[in-house]
């Protein structure tokens, strides 16, 4: 027990004996996941093994049936909706870009600053970082400083990830949770996006769910193998990708 509350303390995500099912199949089965301050961590697993519906319950659009959820130490998220978790300081990325395609790369990141978490509506208190400041730091992450001026419409797909991940790092979440962010993606914008997560992750803690090996071994980071709804395998890379149970579920496939 002493351990198990040492986790929950240290950890900025912390979930425990977590189960869900939707009409009796159980999407998550007594799933445990913890997740350090300033960790960023790939999930990976076969199709249908709970990946996104993890990722629905920590935002609370999902409410699971039974577990732990705590954010932050505290923070019991299964008593929260998506609105006060997003301002809690998680922010999520779906797997289909989502920016304002008639706006320009700049009014997408202004718009973004002036949601709810933005830094616009602090600029009064804060007179060292101005809103510019805040823009030319998210576009210069996001590899689109030179693009600023252009519409959104106009970028690649690549870029127009890079440009929602540029919205959500906008908003300054402790946590960024992204869901396949490089598919469909040219090889040179999937390296370029292993690069820039990277450099997010310097700042902020961040769980990736991917399905491309050759990206996540460029993340370089921590691996969960999920399955059934439930951890098969966690550790290196080289350790998941070697385990006889990952091969056989997943990418031996
Ligand atoms: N709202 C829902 N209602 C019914 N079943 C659901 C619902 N959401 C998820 N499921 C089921 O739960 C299981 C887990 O789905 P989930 O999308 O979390 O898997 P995943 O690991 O993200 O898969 P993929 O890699 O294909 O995205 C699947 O069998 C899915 O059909």
């Amino acid at each position: 027990m002493t351990t198990v509350s040492t986790d929950v303390t240290n950890s900025l995500l912390y979930l425990d004996g977590v189960s869900v099912s939707f009409d009796g199949f159980k999407a998550i089965n007594n799933l445990s996941f913890v997740l350090n301050h300033g960790e960023m961590r790939a999930i990976i697993g076969p199709n249908g093994a709970g990946k996104t519906t993890m990722m629905d319950i920590v935002t609370g659009k999902t409410r699971p049936d039974a577990g732990d959820v705590i954010f932050d130490g505290s923070n019991d998220l299964t008593k929260h909706d998506e609105a006060d978790i997003a301002m809690m300081g998680i922010g999520r990325k779906f797997q289909k870009p989502t920016v304002f395609e008639s706006h320009t790369v700049e009014d997408n990141i202004a718009l973004a600053l002036s949601g709810p978490r933005g830094v616009l509506p602090m600029l009064f208190h804060n007179s060292s970082r101005t809103g510019e400041g805040r823009i030319r730091e998210v576009l210069d992450v996001t590899r689109l400083a030179h693009l600023r001026g252009q519409m959104a419409s106009s970028l690649s797909h690549g870029q127009k990830q890079w440009l929602e991940i540029g919205m959500l790092l906008a908003q300054n979440p402790m946590l960024l949770l992204v869901d396949e962010p490089v598919a469909g993606m040219t090889d040179a914008e999937t390296e370029e996006t292993a690069r820039l997560l990277r450099d997010i992750a310097e700042g902020h803690s961040v769980v990736v769910i991917e399905h491309d090996m050759g990206f996540v071994r460029e993340l370089d980071v921590r691996v969960t193998c999920l399955h059934e709804g439930s951890v098969l395998s966690d550790g290196t890379l080289e350790h998941v990708s070697s385990d006889p149970r990952v091969v056989e579920v997943y990418l031996g496939r």
